[in-house]
């Protein structure tokens, strides 16, 4: 299968979550979820990232299992490391996983793990995936000392948490970014690389990225895929690649 490489120091992933939730509103395979990945490879996306919650509310296993053999640029899992979802992974073997926190039934994402309470917890999971050969990610507020545990748990990567930034940053940008810079400084010390996500849109993401330049990542759907109702897919991600320039 031939790879893609995009030529950009910070990597774009686009979530699909939203395409499957609108493929499953009218139950049938339209949106064509694959398809669609596919295309957002091509439009530039350096990586997919899919969150296969366990109600399947939107991305389903068995979109899990279709996508890896067709993806051509990096595949990302975000999920809580329950046992069926850490069965699911070291089947699917992704080039990365992302653990969050969140419970069954939360709407969505909507913080970090406390990973000092978590430790020994997130040891035993990141040393089956990182036996298995997938990079490992921990999603963390914008907080130091839960990117130490990280580090200490083994992660190879963190992800901080965006929604926060994504707040604040339309009243007050400086204030806004500062808490993500100090724990990306932490990480890059501990030779963690640096992921982020939740709530980073065109609005955002370049300021962010201004800021922290040594991001090695950023998974980006909600916003993405609205946007894309507007500007297209192609023109879409275009324009959040131009963020990460
Ligand atoms: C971890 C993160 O912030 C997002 O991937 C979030 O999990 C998106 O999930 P939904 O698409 O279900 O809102
Ligand atoms: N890890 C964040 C992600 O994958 C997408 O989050 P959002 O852009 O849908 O808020």
């Amino acid at each position: 299968m031939r790879q893609i490489l995009h030529k950009t120091m910070t990597k774009l992933s686009v979530n699909i979550n939203k395409i499957a939730t609108l493929r499953n509103a009218r139950g049938g395979d339209v949106p064509n979820v694959v398809k669609v990945a596919l295309d957002c490879e091509t439009f530039g996306a350096d990586g997919i990232t899919v969150h296969p919650r366990p109600d399947e509310r939107h991305i389903r296993q068995a979109d899990v299992y279709d996508l890896r053999p067709l993806l051509r640029t990096e595949f990302n899992i975000e999920g809580y490391p329950s046992p069926e979802f850490i069965d699911l992974v070291l089947k699917v073997k992704p080039h990365q996983v992302t653990l969050v926190p969140d419970s069954p039934s939360q709407i969505t994402s909507n913080s970090g793990w406390d990973t000092k309470v978590n430790l020994e917890f997130l040891r035993e999971v990141l040393d089956q995936f990182n036996s298995a050969g997938i990079r490992t990610s921990v999603f963390v507020a914008a907080d130091p000392e839960m990117v130490e545990y990280a580090a200490k748990a083994g992660a190879d990567r963190v992800e901080l948490y965006t929604e926060p930034y994504a707040t604040d940053y339309p009243k007050d940008p400086e204030a806004a970014i500062a808490p993500f810079i100090e724990a990306a400084k932490t990480a890059r010390k501990l030779g963690l690389g640096l992921n982020a996500g939740h709530d980073l849109s065109l609005v955002n993401l370049n300021y962010f990225y201004k800021n922290i330049s040594w991001l090695d990542e950023v998974s980006i759907g909600h916003a993405l895929i609205s946007d894309a109702l507007y500007l297209g897919l192609e023109r879409t991600i275009q324009e959040y690649k131009n963020c990460l320039r």
